[in-house]
């Protein structure tokens, strides 16, 4: 796919083809103000000092609303062939995280996994982006070809539909929506109703919660006025999921900082990485190696340096022919953390892809392992 769509409910945004290709935030921000382009859309890493997938696209459209194609290819039929790591690995990872929360070595860290897919047939990134979309109109779905990473990554597409956004810039005004703590949502609505309103008074959630709220504070202060931060989260949800929400508002001092720079500022927010984040990230890193694009953001910034930008979770990395993919999710581990209830909330998290793709997240074999979970097809 030679291609970038980011569907909001507000707008969408769908570009074609390749102009020029940026695999550091430096060089799409250099092109954008020396008006070699006029637009810059695509993905940066988790690890800031990977290669970006920036590009200056040749087709450029703008709709109102989610994005609603009239037409989905099917999708095929999609299986787990393995975790990454087993299941049993993650929870030790997750355990000793927890030791080292407890010894001081930093406050929070994310803890993520992944499941490899096989697909019987090509899974199309954009029929997936819809059918994801159609699932969850509120959420923030995307679909971005990775190539200007670097040979790794060629033909390979990043889909998913994120809850969370990371900034968007109008003029002089920035906006922020983080997200963290999370619980489950329940199919009994008394049930369900409880999950949120357990989440809203807990204080190890509202403590993670407040991590990620105080490093946007940090970064956006010195560069705005009236910077609006309230003081408690307010309770969202997702088809799968409740999370603890801020709304955040500033008004950008130097009309010169553009969502791009602010992207990279506030990228990573400890919601996919950790408090203090240096630590986080070293740890992370360490423990799970390469995380790719899961964990980045995906957006897009204009010459006048408006954008938009998500966190980039709920989503998978699609190899080039399509028939296999990489599915992550993760959660932030606190001293307070059970390792089973992390192992419970990343498979929930995995759902919301692999719900779009017909698989049952929860069939997921506990010893971890390798293998054949099938799954329903699209008719
Ligand atoms: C890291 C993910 O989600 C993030 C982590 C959350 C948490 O720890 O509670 C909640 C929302 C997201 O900010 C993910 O979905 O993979």
């Amino acid at each position: 796919m030679d291609g970038f769509l980011l569907s909001r409910s507000e707008r969408t945004l769908r570009t074609t083809g390749t102009r020029d290709r940026f695999d550091t935030v430096a060089a799409a921000a250099a092109a954008l103000a020396d008006g070699r382009a006029d637009l810059v859309v695509g993905a940066l890493p988790f690890d800031p000092s990977a290669p970006t997938a920036l590009v200056a696209p040749v087709t450029v459209s703008w709709t109102d609303g989610p994005w609603r194609p009239g037409t989905v290819a099917p999708l095929p039929r999609v299986t787990i062939a393995g975790e990454v790591p087993g299941l049993d690995e993650h929870t030790a990872r997750v355990r000793r995280l927890v030791d080292r929360l407890r010894g001081g070595e930093f406050d929070k860290v994310v803890a993520a996994r992944a499941v490899r897919l096989a697909a019987d047939a090509p899974i199309d990134p954009e029929a997936l982006a819809a059918r994801m979309i159609g699932r969850h109109a509120s959420a923030n779905g995307f679909a971005v070809d990775l190539t200007a990473a670097g040979e790794s990554y060629r033909g390979h597409t990043l889909v998913g539909a994120s809850p969370e956004i990371l900034l968007s810039r109008r003029g002089d005004v920035v906006t922020c929506r983080p997200l963290a703590g999370s619980a489950p949502r329940r199919a009994e609505p008394d049930a369900d109703r409880a999950e949120g309103a357990g989440l809203l008074a807990s204080a190890k959630n509202l403590a993670e919660h407040a991590y990620v709220v105080d490093w946007i504070r940090d970064v956006l202060a010195p560069l705005c006025s009236d910077l609006d931060v309230p003081a408690t989260p307010e309770l969202t949800r997702t088809g799968e999921l409740w999370h603890l929400a801020s709304p955040i508002r500033g008004r950008l001092l130097d009309a010169s900082v553009t969502s791009l720079d602010l992207a990279r500022r506030l990228h990573p927010t400890p919601a996919v990485c950790g408090t203090p984040t240096d630590r986080a990230l070293t740890a992370i890193l360490d423990v799970e190696g390469d995380r790719r694009f899961y964990g980045g953001a995906v957006g897009w910034c204009d010459a006048a340096g408006d954008g938009d930008w998500v966190v980039a979770i709920r989503c998978a990395e699609i190899d080039a022919d399509g028939t296999s993919a990489l599915a992550w999710a993760g959660g932030g581990i606190v001293a307070a953390s059970d390792p089973g209830t992390e192992l419970e909330e990343t498979t929930t998290k995995l759902g919301t892809l692999l719900g779009a793709l017909g698989v049952d997240a929860h069939a997921a074999d506990p010893a971890g392992d390798t293998l054949t979970r099938i799954s329903r097809t699209h008719e």
